[in-house]
């Protein structure tokens, strides 16, 4: 059914409430629809979520350009044809497109095709099982109610930042112009990517990061190489510094970022890109004696703990297990099935570790690809986390320059491998590659730890010559001896 404006009636009952139609929901309902049950989503921006408009598919739209030419410049006889700089007003046309335009015509057409039912406005909890959307239409819920807001981006309380105005993820995704000079504030994810794009499409880069290296989640040597190539493109990273105060004295004029070092850097624009928060604090979770701001806290099937009855589920970012799209998608398919299978009264759900109603990959196997130049790949455990886990494991690392398919990729490739393996299982506890076009090795990695599978049967995954790839083999052969 098609989008209805909210308009006073009856309580209409579904059996599943979705609150956000980003890539969480869009899955939830289509889970729930698909075992049997009725579903309605409510939406107050876009259908499609964050993802497709101002995250995900924006930047990588940015990013694709890079990397490509990047990986053309190393290859003989593409190299002089791969000079000069990147097209940025035809980078920004085609990133338009990819993030449709900011209009969500084909998600609500696909929506309406997997028979769910949109209802758009501001959707809050009015008490167990209900949700009033703008104050005017209430729905109630005869299963479940699975909240899927998703986040949004933290300013820290740094004097004059918030009166600046500065980019955070939205803008940062969705500008039309590039600016001259661009000053990024984060060493994470969203801080490094973006620091790529724009200086790759022109502007000045100056990144500021607090603690001593980038993307502190992954193990040290991404953020080593990472932060190598992002300077050796011209970027100027600065670690270990704080922004004390930000001004702006005329609204999109020039804005001044003061240092602790006391050093006063004036740029065009300031991306804030230091971390994000549960999109909670307006979904009326005081009617149901929660705390309005909060992150979730749920179970391994996404069922908010310390709710009686158990009606209600937080899925997606709002649970904070794990901030990417595709953990989002999975806990959706795993809380779908879960609801269908409590909504169908079985008695005993599989909620061991990997069974059908447990999320058991959010604390064991999370893939990640971070789309810099080199990308960074991780899945599973790093050394550190190993360590803090209390397994006894062993690294084993592989210069990835050293593949006979990572030299045909790139000539004078560069990167790295790692493998942490626990010793007593003899199975990965994790993966991390970094180097151009790494992140579609990842997968193998996903594969490898989720699956449990033995270091001894993974010898016999032969990997094809000449690929990167065979990255597998050398690390097998290392840690076999
Ligand atoms: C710049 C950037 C790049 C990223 N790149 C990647 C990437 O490459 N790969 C990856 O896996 N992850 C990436 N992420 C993370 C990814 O965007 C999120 O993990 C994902 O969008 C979370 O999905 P979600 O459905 O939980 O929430 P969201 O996508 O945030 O969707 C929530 C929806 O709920 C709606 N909503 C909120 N409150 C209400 C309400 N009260 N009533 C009705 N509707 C409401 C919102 O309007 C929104 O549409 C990126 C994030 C950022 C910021
Ligand atoms: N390719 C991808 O998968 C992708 C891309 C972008 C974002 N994301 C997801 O989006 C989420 C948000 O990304 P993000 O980069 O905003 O958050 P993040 O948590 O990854 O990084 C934020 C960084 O900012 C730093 N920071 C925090 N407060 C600060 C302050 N006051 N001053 C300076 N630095 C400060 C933190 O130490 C951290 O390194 C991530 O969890 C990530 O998983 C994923």
């Amino acid at each position: 059914m098609a989008a209805t404006p909210a308009t006073p009636a009856a309580d209409e009952a579904y059996d599943v409430i979705v609150l956000g139609a980003g890539p969480t929901g869009e899955n939830l309902a289509d889970r729930a629809h698909a075992a049997g049950l009725s579903a309605v989503i409510v939406e107050s921006e876009l259908v499609g979520g964050e993802c497709s408009y101002w995250a995900c598919m924006p930047s990588k739209a940015l990013l694709r350009p890079v990397t490509a030419r990047s990986d053309a410049r190393r290859v003989p006889g593409l190299r002089d044809a791969a000079e000069g700089p990147l097209d940025a007003p035809a980078v920004l046309t085609h990133r338009d497109a990819v993030a449709a335009h900011w209009k969500d015509d084909g998600q609500v057409r696909w929506l309406d095709s997997a028979g769910i039912d949109l209802v758009r406005g501001h959707g809050r909890l009015a008490g167990p099982r209900r949700v009033v959307v703008d104050g005017e239409r209430t729905l109630t819920a005869r299963h479940a109610v699975a909240v899927c807001t998703g986040s949004r981006p933290v300013l820290p309380p740094v004097p004059g930042l918030a009166e600046a105005r500065p980019w955070t993820s939205r803008a940062a995704t969705s500008s039309q112009a590039v600016p001259g000079h661009l000053v990024v504030v984060g060493g994470g994810v969203v801080g490094v990517e973006m620091a790529t794009a724009w200086r790759a499409l022109g502007a000045v880069v100056t990144l500021l990061v607090r603690g001593d290296g980038l993307l502190p989640r992954m193990e040290p040597f991404a953020g080593h190489l990472v932060a190598a190539a992002l300077t050796e493109a011209g970027v100027d990273l600065r670690t270990g510094v704080e922004v004390r105060e930000v001004r702006r004295e005329i609204p999109g004029g020039p804005v001044t970022v003061v240092l602790d070092t006391e050093d006063e850097i004036v740029a065009d624009e300031l991306l804030i890109a230091t971390g994000r928060a549960p999109r909670t604090a307006d979904i009326g979770l005081e009617t149901i004696g929660l705390e309005p701001g909060s992150w979730f806290d749920v179970d391994d099937s996404c069922r908010v703990t310390g709710v009686t009855g158990g009606w209600l589920y937080g899925v997606g970012d709002v649970n904070h297990r794990a901030l990417l799209t595709h953990q989002g998608k999975y806990q959706a398919r795993i809380a779908g099935a879960a609801i269908a299978a409590r909504a169908r009264g079985v008695p005993i759900l599989e909620s061991d570790p990997w069974g059908a109603h447990a999320a058991t990959a959010d604390t064991r196997a999370v893939p990640q690809v971070v789309f810099s130049d080199p990308e960074a790949a991780s899945v599973g455990l790093t050394a550190a986390a190993a360590e803090r886990a209390g397994h006894r494991f062993q690294v084993v690392d592989q210069d990835l320059g050293a593949i006979a398919g990572a030299s045909l990729y790139a000539d004078g490739y560069r990167g790295r491998a790692r493998m942490v393996v626990d010793l007593d299982r003899e199975v990965l506890l994790g993966a991390t590659f970094v180097g151009p076009g790494v992140g579609e090795l990842l997968h193998s990695a996903t594969v490898a730890v989720a699956g449990e599978v033995p270091i001894e049967r993974l010898w016999h995954a032969v990997p094809a010559y000449p690929t990167i790839s065979e990255v597998w083999l050398r690390l097998l052969e290392t840690y076999r001896g």
